[in-house]
């Protein structure tokens, strides 16, 4: 299986409209891969939180629209990243968008956990409650976003969903890139599970991204990682791995979970 993760630089001397243009070319240009993956809220970057109301869009917005065209004339998987979504009701939620190689919006994901602690994210935008995965002709992908690979229990429940393969989009700081590789390749070895990570480059509001994508394999092996700036990260893997590799090491057999009863029985 082929897939490019597109590491787009975000910041502030491109407009969004200029920026999702030049991403649906990126985009469209892909065709031969099987899965392309892009990064968390590339359209306004993930700490432009003053730009999230204005920009945000429906599912059937204009960067939904862009990229289920660009999916179905490169006859590709896409992972489209995440957008400010404006729900029905209001309220604004980061929401990955998976499309299939026809175009069709397969599956959404709204980030389960907000970033920012008591400001940006976590106060503007409501949090998901859904895992999501979705099954691929290859692989069954489960889907998270940017803070959320800090929550292994999260990777555990999607893995409990038959989640193989981790695809997690984002826009993490270079202030904390030690953190981006050493989590990728913790959710990778202890789900043993393929983990395609996808950063943006460039600064936006301040904050310099990490970039340093990253493609790790079942064994905590990186296969591919790319650099700070703009990149297409295309690497291929053997999905069948995920099996040999739960076969051979079978730990996640050997999951068992605590329980408190004992603590409160020896409590006086
Ligand atoms: O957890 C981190 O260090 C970064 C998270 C983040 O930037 C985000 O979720 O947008």
């Amino acid at each position: 299986m082929r897939a490019s993760l597109l590491q787009i630089r975000v910041d502030e001397g491109e407009s969004v409209d200029s920026r999702r243009r030049r991403v649906t070319s990126l985009v469209r240009e892909q065709a031969g891969v099987d899965l392309v993956v892009l990064p968390e809220l590339w359209t306004t970057g993930a700490f432009a939180y003053e730009s999230f109301d204005a920009e945000a869009e429906s599912l059937e917005g204009p960067t939904s629209d862009a990229m289920a065209n660009a999916a179905s004339e490169a006859g590709v998987w896409l992972h489209a990243g995440s957008i400010p979504e404006r729900a029905p009701d209001g309220t604004l939620y980061n929401t990955s968008l998976v499309f299939t190689p026809g175009g069709e919006l397969a599956a959404t994901y709204r980030k389960i956990h907000r970033f920012g602690f008591d400001k940006g994210e976590a106060v503007l935008m409501g949090a998901g409650s859904e895992l999501v995965t979705v099954r691929l002709p290859e692989t069954t992908v489960g889907v998270a976003t940017c803070y959320d690979l800090r929550f292994p229990e999260l990777f555990r429940g999607l893995v409990d969903a038959g989640a193989e393969t981790l695809v997690i989009p984002a826009g993490w700081p270079e202030r904390r890139r030690s953190h981006w590789t050493l989590l990728a390749q913790a959710r990778a070895v202890e789900n043993q599970a393929f983990v395609l990570a996808c950063g943006t480059a460039g600064t936006h509001a301040g904050v310099p991204q990490a970039g340093h994508s990253i493609v790790v394999d079942p064994w905590g092996e990186v296969l591919a990682e790319a650099g700070t700036d703009e990149e297409i990260l295309t690497v291929e893997f053997d999905p069948a791995k995920v099996a040999v590799t739960r076969e051979q090491f079978p730990a996640l057999k050997d999951r068992v979970l605590g329980s408190t009863s004992t603590a409160r029985r020896q409590a006086p």
